[in-house]
Order: structure tokens, then C-alpha cells, then sequence
């Protein structure tokens, strides 16, 4: 298995641009929250281990994960903003329901962040069951929440070439 034994927020191999000079916001979903709450946990010392000013991280919340599309939009009507994170966790019950909310949160997200030419990050755990989400939410597997804050760095920076 791929994340055999992995820690997947390991970022000692990388040179994270400071982040001390751009605005991030995040959008974080209800659902699952006590996976969610770690997410933003990772995603918010994240950015400001990175130099992120506490004033400069502007957080929502959102019901779902399906939700995360209209709230990165609702964000991002502050053209001040270098970069906005979305934080959810989508667990697999009995229906397909999951693959629809997986598949609309990804390709929503997709165009929103065209739609405000603006780095909009994917956060969200698509996980078979709790146990998964918790392992990549500050468990063994690292913290999803992490990356993502990583990322947005990274594409804030690249974005102010
Ligand atoms: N089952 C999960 C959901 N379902 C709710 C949807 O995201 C959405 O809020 C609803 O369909 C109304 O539009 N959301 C999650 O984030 N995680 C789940 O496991
Ligand atoms: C991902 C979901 O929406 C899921 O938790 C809903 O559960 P079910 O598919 O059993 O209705």
C-alpha cells in the first residue's frame, strides 16, 4: 500500500516559501467535525509556523464538504486574498452518495479557484471510514490539514512571481 508506514505531511525535503506577507483563508465543513477540527488545527500552525499573521487568516465554516465550493467562493470576494483552503472530510456510508459529494467538491472546487484566478486548496479526506480520516488528520499518516496550508503557501508564492 502506498501510505504503508508513511508519514505524509513529512515536508523536511522541502523549501516552504515564508508566508508572512500573503492573506489566507480558510473554509472548514461541520460534517465530521472531530476530524475537521484537526484539519484546521494542522492548516492553521501550519501557515503560521510558516510566518503567517494570525490577522492574516480569515476561517468559515460550511455545513458539508459539498458546501466548500460556495464557501471558498463567498471568501474569495475579498480580492485580498492570496490563497483559500478547504477543509472536509467525506466518509463512505451505504450509497453513492459519497461519490457524488467527492466528485462535486473536487471538480467545484476546480472551477471556483479559475473562476477568482486564485490558488483554492483541495483539504478534503475521501476516506472508507473514520479510522483512515483520523490517521491523516494528526495520526500516523500526518495531517491533511498540514498539506494543504503547505500548498497554499507554496501557490501564494508562486502566484506573486
Ligand atoms: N456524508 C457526508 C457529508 N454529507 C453532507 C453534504 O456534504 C452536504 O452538506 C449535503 O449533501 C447538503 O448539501 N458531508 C461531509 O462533509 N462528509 C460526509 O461524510
Ligand atoms: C458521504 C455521505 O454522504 C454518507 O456519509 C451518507 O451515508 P449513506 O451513503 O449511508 O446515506
Amino acid at each position: 500500500m502506498a501510505t504503508h508506514n508513511k508519514n505524509l505531511s513529512d515536508f523536511s525535503h522541502m523549501e516552504v516559501a515564508s508566508a508572512n506577507s500573503y492573506r489566507f483563508g480558510i473554509v472548514v465543513s461541520q460534517w465530521n467535525a472531530e476530524v475537521t477540527g484537526k484539519l484546521l488545527d494542522g492548516a492553521y500552525e501550519t501557515l503560521t509556523k510558516y510566518g503567517a499573521k494570525e490577522h492574516s487568516i480569515r476561517i468559515i465554516q460550511v455545513p458539508g464538504s459539498y458546501e466548500l465550493t460556495s464557501g471558498a467562493d463567498i471568501l474569495l470576494r475579498d480580492k485580498a486574498l492570496d490563497a483559500v483552503i478547504c477543509l472536509g472530510c467525506v466518509i463512505q456510508g451505504e450509497t453513492k452518495h459519497f461519490d457524488y459529494i467527492c466528485s462535486a467538491v473536487a471538480h467545484g472546487i476546480s472551477h471556483v479557484a479559475l473562476k477568482h484566478n486564485k490558488p483554492v486548496i483541495f483539504g478534503v479526506l475521501t476516506t472508507d471510514n473514520l479510522q483512515q480520516a483520523l490517521d491523516r488528520a494528526g495520526g500516523k499518516h500526518g495531517n491533511k490539514g498540514a498539506e494543504a496550508a503547505v500548498t497554499a503557501i507554496q501557490m501564494a508564492a508562486l502566484s506573486a512571481i
